[in-house]
């Protein structure tokens, strides 16, 4: 049985307190391994190592040589991927055929994608004018904030895990991650990488546990970090920021989303559909820019219900490894109850219940996994609960729509901002609508497209900040302001 350790200073190490919970497949129920819970002896310990990282080789590197370390990293991810890919799948139980394409290459596209951003940076330089004629040059100097908490979730374990480590480090922070208690492998595995790669001891350490009253709250309340960055549930990143706000700690947040797709009669109708269909079902719906809310122009109405139904009765739920399979299961068992509560809870509301909404016998070998069926609803209010709260799971609601002014009003009826979709065939209006969208991203005729270049990050409840491209240097980096008088 495997034995998940934190990583500290460079070294596996286990709790002073013997303490361990187990990690589960949500594929089966079969117990994958003990994971070892950090009380505040192992946080101190590893925040403690990064502040010595700090001052030590890894503050002595210059950008080049940390970028070329960096660079290493992404390389030996990438041979090492069928180690990756196993971890990823047995933690998750999403297929390989998925993992394989977006998971694992991504983890190691982090690392190289922002260093090539670092590296082709430019500094900010201003010539001021002074009364004795002689001048001033003001130049933006940038040093690394220090030490970063990364708190990561289960959704997508290593590629939102690295997507903040990529950065921290190139900027060269040191970090303390603090994987999701359902997700401890792929985060555990890259410790190994990174002696592998010769990065120093302490510039990466990893602890394990959970949120309140464990790893998770005394991470972020350690005054030995400097910056907290936060993929996971709106709720959560609310206790973060105020755990932040002592100390006045920088934070980045990437929260929950209620995203809409809008389809347009004069979209292309089996891209929209194709699109959608990926957008609400891929990774068993647990993907924060997820499309739970769509809306279809009336007249295609009917017949894009049609198609999304006959599409989500042909996902095939099965294990991993299962190369026909492309439906895993959710998380764990208490995000099915979760989920379900919500599938009732439709009903309850008046939903009409196109497809699913419920638990599939997956077989006895399988069924004591957390299996959930696909599901698609119609002819939910607007201010239903289902429709209005982030659920994170294989669903979505379809409205129709009848003019584009009503179905801007219905997209942005939300608390949340992170992302949408639009169907349209028609450019000026998917750039009229698309400017109109309260979210911090849109893609149009496409979903979850990803130039790392960009910008990446949620308006109103749906976080604080960006990061990705050059705007993760705000959150990684210091910027001091040199004014050199001639
Ligand atoms: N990418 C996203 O937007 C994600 C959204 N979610 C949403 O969150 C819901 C709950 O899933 P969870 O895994 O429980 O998400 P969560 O937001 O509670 O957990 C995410 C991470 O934060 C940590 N954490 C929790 N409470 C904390 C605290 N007080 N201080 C510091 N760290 C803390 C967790 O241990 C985990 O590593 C899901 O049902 C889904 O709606 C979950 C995962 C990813
Ligand atoms: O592509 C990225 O960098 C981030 C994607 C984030 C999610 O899909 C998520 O948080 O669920």
């Amino acid at each position: 049985m495997q034995e998940f350790k934190h990583f500290i200073n460079g070294q596996y190490v286990a709790s002073a307190s013997g303490k361990t919970f187990a990690n589960r497949s949500p594929v089966d129920n079969s117990l994958i391994g003990m994971v070892h819970e950090a009380g505040r002896e192992e946080v101190d310990a590893a925040v403690a190592a990064a502040r010595a990282a700090l001052a030590g080789p890894w503050g002595q590197l210059t950008q080049a040589q940390r970028i070329q370390l960096l660079n290493k990293v992404a390389e030996r991810i990438n041979e090492r991927f069928d180690d990756f890919l196993e971890a990823e799948c047995r933690d998750t139980g999403k297929p390989k055929s998925m993992a394989s394409h977006i998971d694992i290459p991504r983890g190691a596209a982090n690392f190289k994608a922002f260093s090539e951003t670092l590296a082709n940076h430019p500094t900010e330089a201003f010539r001021l004018d002074t009364p004795d004629g002689l001048g001033a040059v003001n130049i933006g100097h940038r040093t690394p904030k220090g030490v970063i908490a990364v708190i990561a979730p289960w959704n997508l374990p290593l590629l939102l895990m690295t997507w903040k480590v990529g950065p921290a480090l190139a900027c060269g922070n040191t970090v303390v991650v603090k994987p999701s208690e359902e997700t401890p492998a792929t985060t555990t595995l890259l410790g190994e990488v990174m002696n592998e790669c010769g990065v120093p001891p302490g510039v990466f350490n990893v602890v394990h546990g959970f949120g309140p009253n464990s790893a998770g709250a005394f991470l972020t309340e350690h005054n030995g970090v400097n910056a907290i960055t936060f993929t996971g549930e709106t709720r959560t990143g609310e206790a973060i920021m105020k755990a932040a706000a002592v100390g006045l700690r920088n934070i980045s947040l990437e929260c929950g989303g209620k995203n809409p797709a809008i389809v347009f009669a004069d979209c292309d109708l089996e891209k929209a559909v194709e699109g959608t269909m990926r957008s609400a079902f891929v990774n068993c719906g647990q993907v924060c820019l997820g499309t739970e809310r769509v809306y279809v122009e009336r007249p295609l109405f009917a017949d894009f219900v049609r198609r999304m139904k006959e599409a989500a009765a042909k996902l095939k739920p099965g294990r991993p490894a299962d190369a026909a399979a492309n439906f895993g299961p959710l998380i764990s068992h208490e995000h099915r109850d979760k989920v379900l509560s919500y599938y009732q809870l439709a009903v309850a509301e008046g939903a009409t219940v196109e497809i699913g909404g419920g638990v599939p016998d997956m077989g006895a070998a399988l069924n004591a996994g957390a299996w959930i069926e696909p599901t698609i609803w119609t002819g939910l209010a607007d201010d239903a609960r289902v429709v209005r709260e982030e659920i994170f799971g294989p669903c979505c609601h379809i409205r129709p729509f009848d003019s584009e002014e009503e179905v801007i009003a219905l997209a942005n009826n939300t608390d949340y901002g992170l992302a949408a979709a639009i169907w349209t065939e028609n450019s000026s209006r998917a750039m009229r609508v698309a400017e109109q969208m309260e979210a911090g991203i849109v893609w149009v005729n496409s979903w979850f497209l990803r130039d790392l270049r960009t910008a990446f990050g949620g308006a109103k409840q749906s976080g604080i900040g960006r990061e990705g491209g050059v705007h993760g240097l705000e959150f990684y980096t210091e910027l001091k302001n040199i004014c050199i008088k001639m």
